[in-house]
């Protein structure tokens, strides 16, 4: 055997059957040991055929490989024969060198491959482990304790417009706003302080990110920490929200808002007035109710259609909006009902002025269908405080006032506890 440069422990195999071979391919694996011959009567016994595969010498004739071995003094010797017999010639050659053999050699082999397979299921398990973090839809970012961003997942790619290259290493505030850079150093530097959690530890709290185009969004965190090593890190599993969002502004929106002209629904206009109250009351001024019927609409459904009733509300809508103040507030609460939230009124006066510019202004003709349409309204008024100090009373007193409104010829408004006379 020509002495060959080798970089692990040297070890000659005698043996190449079913424990030669195993132990070979067991050393294969493994940069400490290198191979230095296997040997056996037979060159097609498994270890030869493996051995040769690897360029590892092969012997037939055990005296050759054991005179190859005196290069390597320190060379291991395993007896995988079965055969005690060698013993004595490996001594005889290798002045007297000790040989590593049956059960000895089979315990090695036993906690090898123990350890093989440990190694194997921890491999199994971060395998797992990666697949799941590179194919997690939402995206996880580990960040060191000093900010630093150690991973980020093809999803968080995704959500931020940065590849893994351009981050790694980066501080972790480069993803995120300026305030929440903000709320997330205070957190963090408590945490580190006084082990106060703040934000670490806690799932779905949001904040706003930054994407590589700079554009904002919001983003749902759940971070906790991790120590490896004594060092702590942080996962943030993170989400992009702004579809969510939308759709939750939207329902809320259709949940306080009538469909068709956009105005305030009674539910939004209810939790207005009782607020508009309630501001009154600490303010001692005046809030004007109105109630609005429309007059002659159900001929324009009969005549023109129901699609051209949805049009003239829609219409009505705009000019209602367009006649009181930016601080004062109309909604539509039923099929022709409008209502009003006129804010520090002032003197009655006030209110029956707006109401008498509603219905001039529904007075002029709606164009539906290339005609002209003349629709008109009847109005009741109640005032906090006079009429009543509760925020449904008002409407109630409002809405009966309208009443007496249409019942005195319509096109009119009549103000609540003044008897319902009036005439305007
Ligand atoms: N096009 C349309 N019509 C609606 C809607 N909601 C309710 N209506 C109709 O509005 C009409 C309201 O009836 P009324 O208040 O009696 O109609 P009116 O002709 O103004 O009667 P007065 O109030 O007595 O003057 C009915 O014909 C309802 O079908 C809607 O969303 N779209």
């Amino acid at each position: 055997m020509v002495k060959r440069k080798i970089h692990g422990y040297p070890v000659l195999i005698l043996g190449a059957g079913r424990g030669g071979y195993a132990l070979l391919e067991m050393f294969l694996e493994d940069d400490l040991v290198e191979v230095v011959g296997i040997v056996d009567s037979s060159a097609d016994a498994p270890g030869m055929i493996l051995a040769q595969k690897f360029s590892i010498p092969i012997y037939t004739d055990i005296h050759q490989a054991l005179q190859a071995c005196t290069s390597y003094p320190d060379c291991i010797i395993y007896n995988l024969t079965h055969d005690d017999s060698v013993i004595a010639e490996v001594k005889a050659v290798l002045n007297n060198k000790q040989v590593t053999s049956g059960p000895e050699a089979k315990l090695f082999w036993q906690i090898v491959t123990n350890l093989k397979r440990i190694k194997g299921e921890l491999e199994t398990s971060q395998n797992q482990l990666n697949a799941i973090i590179h194919h997690a839809m939402d995206g996880i970012i580990t960040v060191s304790d000093t900010g630093e961003i150690q991973a980020f997942n093809p999803a968080a790619e995704e959500i931020f417009g940065y590849s893994q290259n351009d981050v790694l290493g980066q501080h972790v505030k480069m993803l995120l706003s300026d305030e929440t850079q903000q709320a997330y150093a205070a957190d963090i530097a408590r945490y580190l302080q006084s082990g106060q959690r703040g934000s670490i530890g806690i799932r779905g709290q949001e904040v706003v990110a930054i994407k590589k185009n700079g554009e904002q969004f919001p983003m749902e965190v759940s971070a906790s920490e991790m120590e490896i090593k004594g060092q702590r890190y942080f996962v943030g599993i993170v989400r992009d929200v702004t579809e969510r969002k939308l759709v939750e502004q939207k329902i809320t929106h259709l949940a306080h808002h009538d469909y068709l002209t956009g105005l305030p629904n009674r539910a939004l206009f209810l939790e207005q007035l009782e607020h508009s109250i309630t501001m009154a009351r600490r303010n001692r001024y005046k809030v004007a109710v109105l109630f609005l019927d429309l007059d002659g609409f159900k001929q324009v459904n009969d005549t023109l259609g129901h699609d051209a009733g949805d049009v003239l509300l829609q219409e009505v809508g705009k000019r209602l909006k367009s006649v009181i103040r930016e601080s004062d507030i109309v909604a539509r609460i039923g099929g022709d009902e409008f209502t009003f939230i006129l804010n520090n009124v002032g003197e009655d006066a006030n209110a029956a002025w707006v109401a008498q510019k509603v219905i001039d202004v529904l007075a002029l003709p709606i164009d539906l269908k290339d005609q002209p349409c003349h629709i008109g309204g009847s109005i009741g008024i109640a005032i906090y405080p006079d009429s009543s100090s509760d925020f449904e009373t008002l409407l109630k007193q409002a809405d009966e006032a309208m009443y007496w409104a249409k019942q005195n010829g319509k096109n009119t408004f009549r103000i609540a506890n003044e008897g319902f006379t009036n005439e305007h």
